[in-house]
C-alpha cells in the first residue's frame, strides 16, 4: 500500500475519535457564542451533506437548518440535497436566489457585461447573504462547508462560501471527507459525484483547478506528486493568501 493510501487507513482507522474531536467543537463553539444552532448551506454536494451531518450529531436535528438555494441549478443537485432529509434527519428549506440574482445581475450589467467567474461569485455571495439573514433572525450560527484541499488553494468564493462563522470540516481533505461521508451514512451518490460549484453549466472542481483530487490531496497528505502540478499548487496557495486572512488594514 502507498503512503497515501496508508494516511488514508489511518485516518479511517481513528474516525470514531475524529468524529468526536469534531462533534465536541461543534457543541462548544455554538454554546460559547451563546447561539442557539447552526444554519448550513446544503447544494447536494459531499461537503455540505458532512458538515450538515456533524452539526446534526454535534447539536441534535432541532437546532440545524439546512437552506438549499438555487440559483438555476441543476436537477440532480435538487435531488440530492432531498435525499439528504431521510438520511440525517435534516431540515430542510429552500430560499430561491434565482430572482435576486437576476435582479442584481441587470443592475450590474449596466456597468458591463459579467462572466461566468463575477455572475457565480454573485450567487455563492448571495448565498452568505442568505445564510446570515436566517441566522441572525434565529439566533443561529453559519457553518462553513470548505474543507482543507479547497482552503489549500482557495477553491472558493471570497465573502462567499468562504465566508461563515465557525467550520467542522476545515482540516479534513476532500478524501477523508469522503471516508467520512461513508462512515455517517450519506447517501452514495453524493459521495461519488464529481465535486462541482454548480456555479454555470457542467462546471466541475477538477476541470476548473487542472489538477485532481487525488493530485492535490496526495501532495498535502504526502509532499508527494509531480513536479509541475506541485508547482502549480504552490502557485494557487500563494495567490489566494487574502482569502485566508483577515483582511489588511492600517
Ligand atoms: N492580493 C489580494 N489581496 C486582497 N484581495 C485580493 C487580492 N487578490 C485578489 N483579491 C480580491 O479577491 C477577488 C477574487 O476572489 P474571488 O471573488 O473569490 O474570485 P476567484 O478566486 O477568482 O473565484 C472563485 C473561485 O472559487 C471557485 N469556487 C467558488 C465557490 C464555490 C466553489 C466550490 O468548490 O463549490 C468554488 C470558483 O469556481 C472560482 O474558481 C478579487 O476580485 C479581489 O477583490
Ligand atoms: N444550491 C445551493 N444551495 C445551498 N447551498 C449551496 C448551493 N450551492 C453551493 N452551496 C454552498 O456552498 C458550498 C460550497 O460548495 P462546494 O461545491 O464546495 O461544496 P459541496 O457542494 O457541498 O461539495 P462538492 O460539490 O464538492 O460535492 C456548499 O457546501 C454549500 O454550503
Ligand atoms: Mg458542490
Amino acid at each position: 500500500m502507498d503512503i497515501f493510501q496508508q494516511k488514508l487507513e489511518a485516518y479511517l482507522e481513528n474516525i470514531e475519535e475524529d468524529v468526536k474531536k469534531r462533534t465536541d467543537f461543534i457543541r462548544e463553539y455554538i454554546e460559547s457564542a451563546h447561539a442557539k444552532g447552526a444554519v448550513v448551506g446544503i447544494s447536494g454536494g459531499i461537503d455540505s451533506a458532512v458538515s450538515a451531518a456533524l452539526c446534526i450529531k454535534a447539536l441534535g436535528k432541532e437546532n440545524v437548518l439546512g437552506i438549499w438555494m438555487p440559483a438555476y441549478s441543476s436537477p440532480v443537485h435538487e435531488k440530492d440535497a432531498k435525499a439528504l432529509v431521510e438520511a440525517i434527519n435534516l431540515k430542510l428549506v429552500t430560499v430561491d436566489v434565482g430572482p435576486a440574482f437576476d435582479a442584481i445581475t441587470k443592475e450590474m450589467e449596466k456597468i458591463e457585461k459579467l462572466n461566468d467567474l463575477a455572475k457565480g461569485n454573485t450567487k455563492a455571495r448571495l448565498r452568505m447573504t442568505t445564510l446570515y439573514g436566517i441566522a441572525g433572525q434565529l439566533g443561529y450560527l453559519v457553518s462553513d462547508t470548505c474543507n482543507y484541499s479547497e482552503i489549500y488553494v482557495g477553491y472558493m468564493t471570497k465573502g462567499g462560501d468562504g465566508l461563515a462563522d465557525f467550520n467542522p470540516v476545515s482540516s479534513l481533505t476532500k478524501h477523508q471527507i469522503r471516508i467520512l461521508a461513508e462512515y455517517i451514512g450519506i447517501p452514495k451518490q453524493i459521495i461519488t459525484k464529481a465535486p462541482s460549484a454548480d456555479l454555470w453549466a457542467g462546471q466541475t472542481d477538477e476541470q476548473e483547478m487542472g489538477f485532481t483530487y487525488e493530485d492535490l490531496d496526495r501532495y498535502l497528505l504526502t509532499g508527494k506528486g509531480k513536479p509541475e502540478v506541485i508547482e502549480e499548487i504552490e502557485r494557487l496557495h500563494r495567490n489566494s493568501e487574502h482569502k485566508r486572512l483577515l483582511m489588511p488594514g492600517i
